[in-house]
């Protein structure tokens, strides 16, 4: 992984080349956590992203080359994202913290001037329509994206099309057992890409009883119904089933490693320097 001023160098000569290549400098709140780590990694190896802070609650005061297992980095942990973003110079914050955080770190990037990308998810309505009106009147970008991972997107995108044809639907998600919220941000976003799709059509009878409470998972607006599964072992996965006519079809994509959401994160960094306002989802800035 190259230290800053290795980067530097390397940039100064890109710059004496292709004029046009412009260096972001990033935030990221979260950087202790499982996500948050995966993107130090992705920030720190691409050579037009320079990591200028990281905030945490975890490992205040350690260099995030220490956290990472590489050498010193010259960036340490910090817990005050404020203070954090007044003085590194970021262009853009990448949160990957928790539900109960990710509204007022977004809403204190925007107030700061610096481009948030979201990938936390569990934001409320309302948190989410006020980022809406304060990135409009900061005109700045921001992205936010239940679903880095380009095949959960194609996934999407898919079950969309299917519920065309075959509106009679139903999604399980399943996770890690130390994932807050549920159903996943994933879930929703495929579920909405669905009711889009199919209109007015409602599934499930009225009369349906449950004799264990949520046996029949929870229920979308046209009663599409999603089943989150939280167990050890599991990263991110999720199948939307179809049921047809003597038929079922099932569309099911697979994280296996954080690994997967990290183009999806840098393609975001790029994204968000050029746009005003919000993008939620991925899909936005990837498919015509
Ligand atoms: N969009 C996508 O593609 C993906 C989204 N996610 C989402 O990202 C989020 C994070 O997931 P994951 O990395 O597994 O979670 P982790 O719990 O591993 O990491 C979150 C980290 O953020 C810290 N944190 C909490 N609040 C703040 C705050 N205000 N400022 C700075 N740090 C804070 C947590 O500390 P503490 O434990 O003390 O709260 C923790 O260290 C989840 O909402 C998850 O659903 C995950 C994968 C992909
Ligand atoms: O918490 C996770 O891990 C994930 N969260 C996101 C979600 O809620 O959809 C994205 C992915 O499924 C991993």
């Amino acid at each position: 992984m190259p230290g800053r001023e290795e980067k530097t160098g390397k940039l100064s000569r890109c710059f004496r080349y292709y004029r046009e290549i412009i260096v972001i400098k990033v935030a990221v709140s979260g950087a202790s956590g499982r996500m948050g780590q995966e993107v130090l990694k992705t920030v720190l190896n691409a050579e037009d992203t320079e990591l200028c802070a990281a905030i945490d609650f975890y490992n205040e005061g350690q260099d995030v080359g220490t956290l990472l297992g590489t050498g010193p980095q010259g960036v340490q942990i910090t817990s005050d994202l404020a203070e954090a973003l007044a003085t590194s110079g970021a262009d853009v914050l990448v949160d990957f913290t928790r539900p109960q955080s990710v509204a007022a770190n977004t809403i204190t990037a925007l107030q700061a001037g610096v481009r948030p990308v979201v990938g936390t998810t569990g934001m409320s309505r309302e948190d989410f329509e006020q980022v809406v009106d304060l990135a409009q009147k900061k005109r700045l970008g921001c992205v936010i994206a239940p679903n880095f991972a380009i095949g959960a997107l194609l996934m999407i995108k898919f079950a969309a099309e299917a519920a065309k044809y075959l509106p009679h639907v139903e999604i399980i998600e399943k996770h890690h057992d130390q994932k807050l919220d549920a159903p996943s941000g994933t879930a929703v976003k495929t579920a909405e890409a669905i009711l889009e799709q199919r209109g007015e059509f409602k599934q499930g009878l009225d009369v349906e009883e449950e004799k264990i409470e949520g046996a029949r998972g929870g229920k979308m607006p046209g009663g599409l119904r999603i089943h989150s599964v939280r167990l050890p072992g599991f990263v991110a996965h999720q199948e939307v089933i179809f049921g047809g006519v003597g038929q079922t079809l099932t569309i099911r994509h697979d994280s296996i490693s954080r690994e997967s959401f990290m183009s999806g994160v840098l393609l975001a960094v790029r994204a968000v320097m050029r746009l005003e306002g919000v993008v939620y989802g991925l899909e936005n800035l990837l498919f015509e």
